[in-house]
């Protein structure tokens, strides 16, 4: 689908869909507890909806209810552990965090599984998560090709992960920690990127009974690393009810259009004190000039004099999009650095970002970590291809906005992945978007 973006500020205030980060793991941690819990979760998409279908394929029982989901845990053999249905194809669709989390946690529920996927989800990297597995007791089918069939049980022991691949190899090692029986340690070399999804892992561990330790430590070749334990024994416990928070890195498109419009745009849901890093969105727009407002309600950003900056995106690489929105109409150039690893997300973002901008008539080049943009008032409007990348679909809509004529966003359907009702939500803020015809 092919959607049209007329030129005009928005304005007004939103409410962000639920965080998808949080969903797939207090929906897997529930499903991994012997009874039954509550997730609060208001909103879907398919990224979400595709954890809840590999949970059902292993035997969890989950319901859509009015305020989210009902799971009923995976049943129980006789001595109390979680036992999975076996023969199953748990389909990821395209999501990264469910494919390397589940795979960890098929693998310690001794799951005779295959994972599959589609669009770039089977280019994207499990090595060495993989390897790590299999010498742990993991018996996988060959790497780069889907489906993806495991055997054999993921056994206790010390793992050990570079920080720059992706930290979802650390949350679903975190995740597939207390089905083990023993004690789980990772140790991920420094800098550990993306580190508060590590966080984020560990605050829905920890509503389910699971503590997880960490500290410094140093790899066998002696450079700085972290290491989390999780210690044996442990086991998911459901609280009941957990509730699923606003979704920071979608509600930065939000408050992204609002640096570029006039009056600002307000977002309601989003916690300020929430596990999730993408609030830094907040410090990152107030470093490149626009202007923050919080209330009790919501917070809310408005336009001031934006300039380019370094925006160092280590913890926060889903940032970028909206980041790179915001620095190519600032005055001046934005450095945006410790965004390697962006190359391996849904579509190639440093290409795909710089790409867009560079569509609608703005100015960015592509570094070895990073990208530089040069800010311009003079944004034409075009036509962007959204590569099949929520992210690129929603940041291109953003931009359009500061547009003099209308862009064309192709394929903008993709932003079901994290965010169905991100046009809907676009209109209501008063944006003007028809289907080409
Ligand atoms: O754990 C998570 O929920 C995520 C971790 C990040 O990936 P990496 O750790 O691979 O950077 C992020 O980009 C992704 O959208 C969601
Ligand atoms: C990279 C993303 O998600 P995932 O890795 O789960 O596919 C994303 O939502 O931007």
């Amino acid at each position: 689908m092919n959607l049209v973006i007329d030129p005009g500020a928005l304005t007004g205030e939103v409410r962000a869909p639920s965080s998808k980060s949080e969903a797939h793991r207090l929906l897997i941690c529930a499903a991994l507890s012997a009874d039954t819990t509550d997730v609060d979760c208001a909103t879907t998409s398919a990224d979400i909806d595709a954890t809840v279908s590999c949970l059902e394929a292993l035997g969890a029982h989950v319901a859509r209810t009015r305020r989210g989901f009902r799971v009923v845990g995976l049943p129980r053999d006789a001595s109390g552990r979680p036992r999975p249905a076996q023969g199953a194809l748990l389909d990821c669709g395209e999501s990264g965090s469910t494919l390397r989390f589940l795979l960890p946690v098929a693998c310690a529920l001794g799951a005779e599984a295959r994972l599959t996927g589609r669009g770039r989800l089977p280019e994207r990297p499990l090595s060495p998560l993989y390897e790590g597995l299999v010498a742990h007791g993991c018996e996988l089918s060959a790497q780069g090709r889907m489906p993806l069939a495991t055997g054999g049980r993921l056994g206790a022991g010390r793992f050990e992960l570079p920080g720059d691949v992706s930290s979802q190899y650390v949350s679903g090692l975190l995740m597939a920690a207390p089905l083990t029986g023993g004690a789980v340690e990772v140790l991920v070399s420094e800098p550990v990127e993306s580190r508060p999804y590590v966080g984020l892992t560990m605050d829905a561990l920890s509503r389910f009974g699971v503590e997880v330790g960490e500290g410094p430590a140093t790899t066998k070749g002696g450079s700085p690393a972290r290491l989390f334990v999780v210690d044996a024994p442990c086991g998911f416990v459901s609280p009941g009810t957990v509730e699923v928070g606003g979704d920071w890195s979608n509600a930065a498109f939000w408050l992204a259009a609002g640096a570029l419009g006039a009056d600002g745009v307000a977002v309601t849901g989003a916690d300020v004190q929430s596990a999730q890093g993408d609030r830094q969105i907040l410090g990152a727009l107030a470093l490149l000039g626009a202007r923050i407002v919080r209330s009790r309600a919501s917070v809310a950003c408005a336009p001031d004099h934006l300039a380019g900056r370094i925006l160092d995106v280590k913890s926060c690489p889903d940032l970028v999009p909206p980041l790179a929105a915001v620095a190519a109409v600032a005055t001046g150039t934005t450095h945006v650095v410790g965004a390697a690893r962006l190359r391996l997300k849904e579509s190639d973002r440093l290409a795909t970002v710089s790409a867009a901008v560079n569509a609608l008539g703005g100015c960015a080049e592509v570094t070895g970590d990073g990208l530089v943009i040069e800010g311009t008032d003079e944004l034409a409007g075009g036509t962007v291809d959204a590569a099949n990348d929520h992210r690129i679909a929603m940041m291109a809509a953003v931009l359009a906005t500061r547009c003099s004529g209308p862009t064309t966003i192709v394929g903008a359907e993709c932003v079901s992945k994290s965010y169905p009702a991100f046009f809907e939500d676009f209109a209501t803020l008063g944006g003007a978007v028809r289907k080409e015809s």
